[in-house]
């Protein structure tokens, strides 16, 4: 990848800086609307998926943010001066642009559908990648047809994913996400080192017809291995003989020796590669779990549509390249308006997770405060990610988006079409659209006064500051016809998309994650200090307060 300038020397980026302090402060997006009945055409973008699918058409309406047409030019102009389209097709063509990892980063080329070579150290990941696709299609036949039995001989009924972080989020939000897609086994997921977790999954499950799935792409995650070890001891208790093992646990990992110190024999393993980033790999291996619930053929559907958006990105202009697009207007709000975080409000039950998933992928991958230089950035990166589904975010904390005093970038998914048609969905759907436009408009002085106008002048004076709403505060709409295997793989892929290029722009290494290193090794450390009562000195007075107090009441 090209050597930046620093971010705030780019002409580009001062440029903007400019234009923001002159007049993209004060710009009120209601009076924008009010001069151009075509707004919503010229910000929003209508990407046409393929008709093999029904998942139909996604599109990206834009008009309510903090843009007009100069400002969008100015940010389409930074995203060209910071090289994103270089960088992207460095990353495209197997790169090693995980430099601090010496990595290559490759979670397209696990969907890369048109099996096109990509070459990293001189070999081509294509055959491999492959490879793992058919013994994951040949077991989840097995498994969802019955012929993989268990130790009794009964069919599969449960599956267990034991994993953390990458090796868990991806798994449990698309599992969520394509629930009314389930043909084989229901899926449990095990991820925190609580042993409630373990406990209370394993509760209602039966021994002989679980399948533990151990998915850890180093399989040396303290989390991940002592809740593993501890499911073993389980399902022994049961079963007894450990060459029952072989038909109850099966490992996704990098790591092939460690699996078999386990006790995994290497023909149960799907193995991935060091170029697969943890909170990338959903498309991996990693996705074993998804596959056995859904089927395989909805997996696959769902590598299509991850695809399907690897093009889009590929080779969209900028200014219809809807990745590039909701980076530029995060670096917008982030680095000018000083927003702190961006919500992610999906009007959709089954996208429940979606937040939480996007939580790692964003955070983790742009939580970084030095430039690949090393050098310290004198700009925000990485936003704060949260939200929850509608409408369940406005009856909890909506008030602060619609009347907080902090700005707060929205982004609302919908789907057209629900799933379970209901009366409910027009009303969810009204929902949707209700909140941006709220936001947006807002309310003035003078339209609450007309509301109160039969109020006595002393009791208008106090309640209407109350009943003010600023508006003016923006938000992105996203709608896809229906949450297919195919439109949530395309969604994904977007914001995967979406945060790489900030990480572009912010020139930071989007790809390792350092800093959740330090506390693992403390973390070590403190375990044997619980127990015992050899003196503790290496400790600041709070740390050994805490773990005295704690030795007292374990
Ligand atoms: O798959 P592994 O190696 O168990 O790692 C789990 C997770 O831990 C991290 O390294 C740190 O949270 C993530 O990036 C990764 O997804």
């Amino acid at each position: 990848m090209e050597a930046l300038k620093p971010l705030r020397q780019d002409p580009a980026y001062a440029a903007l800086q400019a234009i923001f302090d002159s007049k993209g402060k004060s710009l009120e997006m209601l009076p924008l609307f009010n001069a151009n009945p075509d707004r919503f055409d010229k910000f929003s973008v209508t990407i046409d998926t393929p008709k093999s699918d029904d998942g139909g058409p996604i599109l990206v309406d834009f008009s309510k943010n903090r843009i007009d047409d100069d400002i969008f030019q100015h940010l389409l102009r930074l995203a060209e001066s910071r090289g994103v389209a270089s960088a992207r097709d460095a990353m495209f063509s197997g790169k090693k642009i995980n430099f601090t990892e010496d990595r290559a980063v490759l979670h397209v080329a696990l969907r890369n559908r048109s099996n096109t070579s990509i070459v990293v150290d001189g070999e081509d990941v294509m055959p491999g990648v492959n490879a793992v696709l058919a013994h994951m299609k040949e077991f989840c036949h097995q498994v969802i047809s019955g012929e993989w039995k268990g130790y009794t001989g009964e069919k599969i009924t449960d599956v267990v994913n034991i994993g953390i972080g990458g090796s868990d989020l991806g798994p449990v939000m698309v599992t969520e996400a394509l629930r009314h897609y389930q043909v084989g086994p229901s899926v449990h997921f095990v991820s925190n080192v609580d042993g409630t977790h373990i406990a209370e999954v394993t509760k209602k499950l039966n021994p002989a017809t679980t399948l533990f799935i151990i998915a850890s792409k180093t399989f040396t995650t303290q989390e991940t291995i002592t809740n593993a070890t501890s499911a073993k001891q389980w399902f022994l208790k049961t079963a007894e003989d450990k060459s029952h093992v072989a038909k109850h646990f099966v490992a996704l990992s990098t790591n092939g020796p460690k699996v078999k110190d386990f006790g995994i024999d290497e023909k149960n393993m799907f193995a991935f590669w060091d170029w697969v980033g943890g909170r990338y790999s959903l498309w991996s291996a990693i996705g074993l779990s998804i596959a056995l619930h859904v089927g395989f053929e909805n997996f696959e559907k769902l590598l299509e549509g991850a695809h399907f958006m690897d093009k889009h990105f590929q080779t969209a202009p900028l200014e219809k390249n809807v990745p590039v697009i909701l980076a530029l207007l995060g670096v917008w709000y982030s680095n000018f308006y000083g927003a702190e975080s961006h919500a992610l409000l999906p009007y959709d039950q089954y996208l429940h997770r979606f937040a939480a998933y996007f939580q790692q992928g964003d955070m983790e991958s742009n939580g970084k405060f030095v430039t690949r230089s090393g050098a310290e950035t004198d700009y925000s990166t990485g936003p704060i990610v949260w939200g929850e589904p509608g409408t369940n975010g406005q009856h909890a904390f909506y008030q602060l988006i619609h009347q907080g005093t902090r700005l707060i970038p929205c982004d609302f998914i919908a789907p057209a079409q629900s799933l379970n048609p209901s009366p409910q969905h027009q009303i969810l759907l009204a929902n949707f659209l209700a909140q941006p436009e709220a936001l947006m408009r807002g309310k003035n002085a003078e339209e609450v006064k007309e509301d109160l106008k039969n109020l006595p002048a002393d009791k208008l004076a106090a309640i209407l500051p109350h009943k003010v709403f600023k508006g003016n505060r923006p938000s992105t709409s996203i709608v896809v016809k229906k949450v297919t295997p195919f439109t949530l793989g395309a969604l994904i892929a977007m914001y995967e998309h979406k945060i790489f290029t900030q990480g572009v722009i912010w020139d930071i290494n989007s790809f390792d994650q350092w800093g959740v290193e330090l506390g693992k090794v403390l973390a070590k450390a403190i375990e044997p200090e619980l127990t015992g009562d050899k003196e503790i000195s290496n400790h600041d007075c709070s740390t050994t307060g805490l773990i005295k107090f704690l030795r007292n009441h374990m």
